[in-house]
């Protein structure tokens, strides 16, 4: 253990000497000298290694079935604790008993908690993104960037299984991922029931108080992905990559099968096909949007969790970077300006289509994991001078102070200081009940850095649509 450990510290400090000039560079480019020093420091400290415990569907009045779920959800936790997982005290409490801290060099892949799908690998700030964004049972939701799918299966799990979500994503490859991971954690998949739209399609289409979560995934530019939550598919068939009304979990389970042979492919697309029920398109469809319009039709929740340059998550840099790609990266390809080029436009463009896409009175949330100004506060701020219905909605309901909002109450400058001294202040604060986060220069915004708060850096921010007819 103690040989692991120091190999684990080794390869960090090896790394994140790698990656400090490209940050650097990058930081200085974004032309904000405060954010330089954030960025680069985001890369310091170590995170640790935050799982996430699954919480099942419920089974109605199978009292039964839902006693072993909570049995197992105890031991599960109870496995956590004695693998060194600590509560996140700060976490609000109807979650406190879902996230855990695990030591940073904590092999997550290797757990069989996690290869059997009892816990998910996700950063505690990304919980703080799905708890602002409040999916309710029975919500029509949009997750617009949602590979490779951890917020989306969170967003399942606070709709209780019940509803609707929509999951598209540009890249067909991480498409499979995603896939594979609600294949795994069984979203879609409701109360042990075998959906079986393909024998009638539009049953499912409305979905009733109660009725089982219906989960698809789109392989679409999510700047322009028009295709209502109840409505027929508007693009190309071969786009939807999982529709879990078409699902055969059950087949899959008996067959014990991960890769699909291509059989079997070939009959889930047939299925797939039936339940996209081609019939509708055309005239009908055009009807539906209209009709959705004049009734405020749209998503009730729409997320745009947006591609970024990943500067708040040291995480995350060695993923898309590659662990071992130092020749790339120290010829400047990562975080370069030629690969970053575009990206705030992008952004812009996901988050306009995402506003269109909700339905008045909806809920956005607007989140990245970049600590950068131009890909964070202005990407809204642009959106809410386009859109005269955008309202920014700040995220308060986590019901805790947030740490520099105290220390600035306090007189201790705590709102904009980047002083260290004030960052293990921070932690501490964490401990005794505050959000490890600061707000964002909107206000109302959260930015959470890894060097105050032991998380991943991110950036998250709450709009809402305003009501037809209505000022507010
Ligand atoms: C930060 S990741 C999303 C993480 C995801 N929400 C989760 O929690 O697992 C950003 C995603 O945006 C996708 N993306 C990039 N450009 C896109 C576009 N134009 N339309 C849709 N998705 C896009 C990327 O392929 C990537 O999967």
């Amino acid at each position: 253990m103690v040989d692991a450990e120091n190999e684990f510290a080794r390869e960090q400090l090896r790394l994140r000497g790698l990656l400090q000039d490209h940050i650097a560079s990058f930081a200085r480019r974004d032309g904000n000298v405060d954010n330089s020093t954030r960025v680069v420091s985001a890369s310091d400290g170590v995170v640790p290694r935050y799982i996430r415990i699954r919480r099942m569907a419920s089974e109605g009045n199978n009292v039964g079935a839902n006693k072993n779920h909570e049995e197992e959800e105890h031991t599960v936790r109870e496995a956590v604790l004695a693998a060194g997982g600590r509560r996140v005290p700060w976490c609000p409490p109807y979650a406190s008993e879902s996230f855990y801290a695990l030591p940073p060099e904590f092999r997550i892949a290797q757990w069989p908690l996690y290869q059997q799908g009892k816990v998910y690998g996700m950063d505690v700030a990304s919980g703080v993104a799905v708890w602002a964004l409040g999916p309710r049972p029975g919500d029509n939701v949009l997750d617009l960037c949602c590979c490779p799918g951890l917020k989306l299966c969170m967003v399942a799990e606070q709709m209780h299984h019940t509803g609707t979500i929509t999951g598209v994503d540009i890249s067909r490859g991480r498409l499979t991922v995603c896939r594979q991971v609600l294949v795994k954690y069984q979203i879609g998949r409701a109360a042990g029931v075998l959906v079986s739209p393909c024998s009638s399609p539009s049953a499912s289409r409305s979905p009733s108080p109660g009725a089982p979560l219906w989960c698809r995934l789109i392989c679409a530019d999510g700047c322009c992905f028009e295709t209502e939550w109840d409505a027929a598919w508007a693009g190309r068939e071969e786009d939807v990559v999982f529709d879990s009304r078409a699902y055969d979990w059950q087949g899959m389970e008996a067959r014990g099968q991960k890769r699909m042979n291509r059989g079997t492919r070939r009959r889930e697309s047939l299925a797939l096909r039936r339940v996209l029920n081609p019939a509708e398109n055309g005239a009908g469809r055009e009807g539906r949007r209209e009709r959705a319009n004049e009734e405020g039709g749209g998503y009730d929740r729409v997320l745009v969790d947006a591609d970024c340059s990943h500067d708040g998550s040291t995480r995350h840099m060695l993923k898309v970077a590659g662990l071992d790609d130092s020749i790339r990266m120290r010829s400047g390809g990562f975080l370069s300006e030629e690969k970053l080029g575009g990206l705030e436009e992008l952004q812009r463009g996901l988050l306009r289509n995402a506003f269109r896409r909700l339905r008045p009175g909806g809920v956005l949330v607007y989140s990245t994991c970049s600590l950068s100004p131009r890909q964070n506060e202005d990407v809204v701020a642009h959106l809410l001078k386009e859109e005269a219905d955008a309202i920014l909605d700040p995220i308060l309901e986590l019901g805790l102070p947030l740490f520099s909002c105290e220390m600035e109450e306090k007189g201790e400058g705590g709102k904009r200081s980047d002083d260290n001294a004030q960052a293990n202040e921070s932690l501490h604060a964490c401990g005794r009940g505050y959000l490890p986060c600061r707000w964002g220069s909107l206000p109302g915004t959260l930015l959470f850095e890894p060097r105050f708060g032991e998380t991943s850096g991110l950036f998250i921010a709450r709009i809402k649509k305003k009501q037809l007819n209505s000022n507010v």
